[in-house]
């Protein structure tokens, strides 16, 4: 209805225009510039002193694949390593990864098994990307070979949150593989998923119905 329209807050108003909808997910060590990442693409800017993040972030980003609006939810969560793991919540119903190492330090890199294990136990199949990042401070980390993108046949993308290089291209690609994903996903969770969000839906329409409805009854 269009007298409802005043009460949309913006980001309902998104949600309502948008004709798909996608999250992403974001993981990695503490520090490997996860945030500095999102603040790049989203805000294409970068600021060096920050906190590190605070429990939990969601940004909100709207864009256009084929012709069709898509608002995009990325969330951006704390120094995992301190807690060890995400809670499940985290990855309910994501339809992308961005997986992140600092190309400066080792141990951000070794760990990438274990947020992959991880990830792939609550979201089996989704599209994951790994992104090397820092590289604006040593440009020869790119001659080295990442096998671990490679072994897990993941994209692997060698970015600086600093200068901006390739930062657009892996956030744009990662959401055209979320956007794929969602449309075409045989995974089994999803479909059920996705009944559910249509049962819903007809439900909520069948409230809709009745309460018009009711006025009439009584006059
Ligand atoms: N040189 C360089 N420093 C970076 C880059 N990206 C991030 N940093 C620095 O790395 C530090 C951590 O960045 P954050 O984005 O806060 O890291 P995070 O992964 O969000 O960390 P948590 O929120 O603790 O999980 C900051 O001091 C950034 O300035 C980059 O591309 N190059
Ligand atoms: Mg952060």
């Amino acid at each position: 209805m269009a007298g409802d329209a005043s009460g949309i807050s913006d980001l309902d108003q998104d949600k309502y225009d948008a004709d798909e909808q996608v999250k992403i997910i974001c993981l990695g060590d503490s520090a490997v510039g996860k945030s500095k990442l999102m603040e790049r693409f989203l805000i294409d800017g970068y600021r060096p002193q920050q906190l590190s993040t605070y429990a939990l972030t969601l940004y909100k980003y709207t864009t256009t694949i084929d012709s069709k609006a898509v608002l995009v939810d990325f969330w951006d969560t704390a120094g995992q390593e301190r807690f060890q793991s995400m809670h499940p919540s985290y990855y309910h119903k994501a339809h992308a990864c961005i997986m992140v190492f600092d190309v400066q330090r080792k141990i951000t890199y070794k760990n990438l098994t274990n947020w992959y294990m991880e990830l792939r136990e609550y979201r089996p199949e989704i599209p994951c990307v790994v992104v090397a990042n820092k590289i604006d401070a040593d440009m020869k980390v790119t001659q080295r070979n990442f096998n671990f993108a490679k072994k897990q046949g993941l994209p692997l993308y060698f970015v600086s949150a600093a200068d901006g290089t390739n930062v657009v291209k892996m956030f744009k690609e990662t959401i055209k593989m979320a956007v794929s994903y969602k449309q075409n996903s045989s995974d089994f969770m999803d479909e059920v998923m996705r009944e559910l969000e249509n049962f819903e839906l007809e439900q909520k329409e069948d409230v809709l119905e009745t309460t018009e409805e009711e006025p009439n009854e009584e006059t």
